[in-house]
């Protein structure tokens, strides 16, 4: 074709493109389709040639759309310039289908069908403005020359580059025929000439190129070398697209089968096991028995089966109690945030379950942002009769005790007093001044769900809100204050002391059942590790709360009574941390009311809770947290008292225990005080409502004996006996335990008997044994003695050195009574040596043994003695009388020697039946105790020694 000549231009609307080579089918209008024909008409060679031009709209990549990585990749180059690069096109077909044709249609649409043949370019640009699609306007156009030979190198590549593509086409066409297309015209490049190099050019990239602006200046480029570089870059390209979006396609691929995996055979699972489920209820089961035809036909499925709907649901609920936090607080952030994580996380994945265990403690706990119905506790505070109710509560589950009951309903008092002054503020602070200013807080509560997922937040807000745009990041609320600690919401914290049994726990449920709130008991017995009670943090594996936070759990309200059992026994500061330090925390009014759990990680507030300890002994409690703490003793029960604790309480709750009723069976007071002197000797009631309990089994196989007996007629069977006498104990219960033990005590010489408290915080006796052997005047301790013993021991012997003229031991003064007449050693031993012993309160029995060894003299069998002494003789009070005093009397002890310091303990402490059945000597010097000990006259004093006895 000649250059310059006029051609009929057809502009070809953004995206469409015709490379040459290529064939283009285009649906055009009826009056270009006219307009077509006219020049038809006109043509001599029957298929005119048009100039396709391709018109680019000017386009920015939408880089949102990450789905479509051709888009991201294309770069926005079609610019603005008017369009001149073409290509000669012979129109091949021009066809009105029926199909697109409907009636009464404006436009009848018509297909045209072209076929690139050479580039061109147009003279004079096209005028974009005027540019329409509906009409061929003449242009005078170029042909380009094309008859340079491109370079080796620039073959070579282009070749390499294009069998490079073609091989991955191949690889990645799913459809046989096309794969063999692809390899079809690899093998036509390998035989490729370099004249037909160009023309393979157009071919592919017509063929492979998916964008537009590749395309555009693909067809704008007609130097043959230039356009064969292009055509290299263009496939290397392809082929890394390619390479690209095969590797997403598989990634995507893999966790999508994966995730239909596990769909799959979760479903498979529910239907095997709906089908085993029903296949059990329909065969073998017996009408009306569990499985049978009576309990479900297979139609009905458990609940247990669906376990989708179930999880879906308790969802469902997670999401309905974070919703229930206060707005602004502290738990609901930190809820809101990790329910998010849970939502991105697949569900399955060990974070997830590790995520939603946390949610599910979250939300557990009563805080005090979730608003509830008011408590009965309040109410039960508010009612006048209130004290008298727990007053008559405590007298209901308690015999005796008439001195703590008081003091804990001084207690009762106080609490009362202090929540009635907190409600009173409360109501104050319900009314806000301005109501105005509560308006906000409402829309607060309103717009919280929206905080959950954000693609949620995006529609409720753009459908509330018309003027403000909506936006991904949630809306904080302004921040809710955090609950203030309330001044003094309880009174102090109460420390019950005491020996096991005698009713510590008990007393705690009682104070819960007055106050009517729920009651929960944290052991804190060999509690080491600091984690227990403040939880461990989450990055551990299998961590969890505290035993604090556990308890407010289980007890479901923020105002619990928490009994902290035995913290007497828990570790103080070891590499596991500091768990009485934790304790302080929680028990620190000023503190707790943001006590800190690891595991939780958001402040919880114990200010509201009722915090109660118990403990054996105060000895090992920290002085810091013993400082906390109001101290109530509760130090044993008398036989009197553990005869009416047995028979109104202890017997009636093991019969019925046991199945049989009170009118059944009778146990004679007489049988209880033998349970209690000779089978258990013990400061509380435990061991004896074991052996209670022990015999009402006895009975009530005795009872069941003679009810089948009684109803097989005709055999014979033995009388039912429904009351205990004491000389069936024996029978019931083996041989007695303390039994033997007073009747082996004996008045021996060397041998005198001491009163101690042990570490469970009970009184009894304890011998002090002595004796002489062959030696060089040393002195021997032994039975685990700790430091303090074993100096009273030492100080004992050189007080009897120094006074052994005046004893009548020695002859004369100055004698050594070790070494004359015979050197001797002295082995003085306390018996139950596996158990450790410490103080100074042996130190009278140790001066008594040491006379008693030394002078031949007797202490009576029935006289026990504590009180420290001095070197100079003196005696000095010590600690624990009530429960030693309980102790003697409970080994059947009559006398007791005390220091005379002591007399104020036993007037206030030790009960009047008590006193008025023992004697009780006091004590200032060791003259008074030896006088005391060995009886008046008994010792050959050799001066005047004062005797001062008294007597309660
Ligand atoms: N004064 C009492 N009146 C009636 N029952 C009592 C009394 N004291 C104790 N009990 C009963 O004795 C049993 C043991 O009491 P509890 O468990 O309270 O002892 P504790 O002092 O807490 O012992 P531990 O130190 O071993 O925990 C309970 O069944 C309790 O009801």
């Amino acid at each position: 074709m000649p250059t310059g000549a006029r051609l009929p231009v057809l502009p070809l609307p953004h995206p469409l493109i015709l490379l040459p080579t290529a064939r283009l089918t285009i649906p055009i209008s009826r009056t270009l389709a006219d307009s077509l024909l006219a020049i038809l008409d006109d043509s001599e060679a029957g298929q005119p040639v048009l100039a396709a031009i391709p018109v680019p709209v000017p386009t920015e990549p939408n880089t949102n759309d990450i789905a479509n990585i051709n888009v991201l990749l294309e770069a926005p180059t079609t610019a603005n310039t008017p369009p001149t690069h073409g290509v000669s096109a012979r129109v091949v077909r021009l066809v009105r289908p029926r199909t697109l044709t409907s009636p009464g249609s404006p436009r009848q649409p018509y297909l045209l069908s072209l076929h690139g043949l050479t580039r061109i370019r147009l003279v004079q640009a096209l005028d974009l403005d005027s540019a329409t699609f509906d009409s061929l306007p003449q242009h005078t156009v170029t042909y380009p020359s094309t008859d340079t030979t491109p370079s080796r190198e620039t073959i070579d590549a282009f070749k390499d580059a294009a069998l490079r593509l073609l091989d991955r086409l191949a690889k990645d066409s799913v459809q046989t025929q096309r794969k063999n297309d692809w390899l079809k015209v690899a093998s036509m490049i390998e035989d490729l000439s370099d004249q037909r190099a160009a023309w393979m050019s157009d071919v592919l990239v017509a063929a492979v190129t998916g964008q537009y602006a590749d395309k555009l200046e693909f067809l704008a480029t007609a130097d043959v070398e230039d356009r064969l570089r292009l055509a290299t870059e263009l496939f290397i390209k392809q082929l890394s697209i390619s390479e690209v979006s095969k590797k997403i396609a598989s990634a995507v691929d893999e966790s999508l089968s994966r995730q239909q995996k596990e769909y799959f055979l979760r479903q498979q699972l529910a239907a095997i096991q709906r089908e085993l489920h029903s296949l059990h209820n329909t065969s073998g089961g017996q009408p009306g028995s569990p499985g049978g035809a009576g309990f479900g036909t297979g139609s009905s499925i458990s609940e247990l089966d669906d376990d989708e709907q179930a999880d879906a649901d308790d969802l469902a609920d997670l999401r309905k109690k974070i919703e229930a936090f206060g707005a602004g607080s502290e738990e609901r952030k930190v809820g809101v945030r990790e329910w998010r994580r849970l939502k991105r996380i697949p569900q399955g994945s060990v974070e997830n379950g590790v995520i939603r265990t946390y949610l599910e403690w979250l939300t557990s706990i009563p805080w005090p942002s979730i608003s509830t119905p008011p408590t009965t506790a309040r109410d039960a505070l508010k009612d006048p009769g209130f004290l008298a109710r727990a007053r008559a509560q405590l007298d209901a589950d308690h015999y005796g005790l008439d001195q703590i009951k008081r003091r804990l309903i001084e207690y009762l008092a106080v609490v009362r007093l202090h929540a009635m002054a907190d409600e009173a503020s409360s109501v104050q602070s319900h009314f806000p001044p301005n109501p105005a200013s509560a308006e906000p807080q409402q829309h607060l509560i309103k717009a919280s769900p929206e905080w959950f997922d954000s693609d949620r937040a995006v529609v409720s807000l753009s459908t509330e809100s018309a003027v403000s745009r909506p936006s991904l990041t949630p809306v904080e609320p302004p921040k809710a204050p955090l609950p203030k600690r309330k001044a003094g919401v309880k009174g102090p914290i109460l420390l019950f002391v005491g020996p096991p049994g005698t009713g510590k726990t008990s007393l705690g449920q009682s104070i819960a059942k007055a106050l009517d709130r729920p009651f929960q008991r944290i052991s804190l017995g060999g509690v080491r590790d600091e984690a227990e009670i403040r939880g461990h943090r989450r990055t551990y594996v299998a961590s969890g709360p505290g035993m604090i936070v556990q308890a407010l759990r289980k007890a479901g309200r923020k105002d619990p009574i928490i009994l902290l059992d035995e913290i007497d026994k828990v570790g103080h500061s070891n590499f596991h941390g500091d768990p009485s330090a934790a304790l302080l925390e929680v028990l620190d009014p000023e503190q707790n009311h943001s006590f800190n759990d690891h595991y939780i990680n958001v402040p919880v507030d114990l200010s509201q809770v009722l915090f109660i300890c118990t403990s054996n002994t105060l000895e090992t409690i920290s002085a810091p947290l013993l400082d906390r703490c109001e101290v109530v003793e509760l130090s044993g029960y008398t036989y009197d008292e553990k005869l009416h604790i047995a028979r109104r309480f202890l017997l009636p709750k093991q019969i019925q225990a046991n199945g049989l009723s009170e009118s059944q069976l009778t146990l004679r007071d007489d049988a209880l005080l033998h349970i209690a002197t000779i089978y258990t000797r013990e400061a509380g009631v435990r061991s004896l409502e074991r052996a209670i309990g022990a015999v009402v089994r006895f009975k009530a196989v005795e009872w069941a004996e003679h009810f089948d007996a009684v109803a097989n007629v005709g055999k014979d069977h033995k009388e039912w006996h429904g009351v205990v006498e004491e000389h069936e104990l024996e029978k019931i219960l083996g041989v007695p335990r303390w039994d033997s033990e007073e009747r082996e005590r004996e008045e021996k010489r060397g041998v005198v008997y001491g009163l101690v408290v042990t570490g469970m915080g009970e009184g009894g006796i304890l011998p002090v044994e002595s004796t002489a052997v062959p030696g060089a005047g040393r002195l021997k301790l032994t039975g685990s003695l700790g430091d303090v013993i074993k100096e009273s021991g030492e100080i004992a012997l050189s007080w009897v050195k120094t006074h052994a003229f005046d004893l009548g031991i020695t002859a004369g003064r100055g004698i050594d009574p070790l070494k004359v007449p015979d050197s001797i050693d002295i082995h003085l031993h306390l018996p139950a040596g596996a158990q450790k012993k410490d103080g100074p309160s042996a130190g009278i029995a140790m001066t008594c043994a040491l006379v008693s060894l030394l002078s031949g003299a007797t202490t009576p069998k029935d006289i026990a003695m504590t009180g420290e002494i001095t070197l100079r003789g003196r005696v000095t009070p010590v600690g624990g009388i009530r429960m030693k005093v309980l102790g003697a009397h409970r080994a059947q002890i009559r006398k007791v020697i005390l220091p005379w310091a002591n007399r104020k303990d036993v007037e206030h402490d030790v009960a009047p039946e008590i006193r008025r059945e023992m004697q009780f000597c006091f004590v200032r010097t060791i003259d008074e105790a030896l006088e005391a000990a060995f009886g008046q006259g008994t010792l050959g004093w050799r001066r005047e020694t004062v005797l001062l006895e008294s007597r309660l």
